[in-house]
């Protein structure tokens, strides 16, 4: 079993939780108030910026140039590309770029950020990636689900392009050269640095649940 393979099955119970929330459900059906959506949209934003951090302490981590440049390539793929998902619905929803910005963080929001950063600034790359991957293959297997269950989910007049981004083939090529490097990095790992890692994936695989319900109660 790759290391990808363990955390996933280590957190299966909490992973098939995600399409069962309130908030998740109203963008599969389309039913979610814009309202919830705006606010969710306004924290991911924010919650992007501090994830995008992360990367950039990767990258200092990284102990070989394949990693250092993974790390590095994908802020700009988050600033300059899933944060374009963002853009385009705070358009559509009439939120500047300066009232985001000047949104409080949430709670949740920031005590998920937070500990993502804790973990960059205190261990080393594999830990690093396994604070990461929670978030970047958790909204693949979410959107995946939607449109088995919702095939059209992904041409909703609004609630489609949340969908098909995070469907999408490019989104999953990110997804897997993050997997394959997390794979590399931790073949010679011992079982208590392995365990370690199935920590940290489940405490974000726990955030990110939390972070649905914070949006579902546009929790402050
Ligand atoms: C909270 C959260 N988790 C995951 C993702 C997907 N990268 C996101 N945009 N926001």
């Amino acid at each position: 079993m790759t290391m990808t393979e363990r955390l996933l099955e280590a957190t299966k119970e909490i992973w098939d939780g995600y399409n069962e929330t309130p908030f998740v459900k109203g963008i599969a059906d389309g039913s979610l108030d814009h309202e919830k959506f705006k606010y969710y949209m306004i924290q991911d934003y924010l919650y992007l910026l501090d994830y995008t951090k992360v990367f950039s302490i990767g990258t200092a981590k990284a102990k070989n140039l394949d990693a250092m440049r993974l790390f590095a390539g994908y802020i700009h793929s988050i600033l300059d590309g899933e944060m374009d998902i963002h853009r385009a619905y705070m358009m559509r929803l009439g939120i500047a770029k300066e009232e985001a910005e000047q949104t409080p963080v949430a709670l949740d929001n920031l005590s998920y950020t937070s500990y993502m950063l804790r973990v960059a600034y205190e261990e080393g790359e594999a830990e690093v990636m396994a604070a990461i991957l929670s978030c970047a293959l958790s909204y693949e297997f979410i959107a995946k689900k939607i449109l088995a269950e919702y095939p059209a989910a992904d041409k909703h007049e609004f609630y489609g392009e949340w969908v098909s981004g995070y469907a999408s083939d490019s989104y999953h090529e990110d997804n897997e050269v993050l997997s394959d490097l997390m794979n590399r990095l931790t073949e010679d790992y011992s079982e208590k640095r392995k365990q370690h890692l199935v920590d940290i994936f489940t405490a974000c695989s726990r955030y990110e649940a939390a972070f649905w319900d914070m949006a579902w109660e546009m929790r402050q």
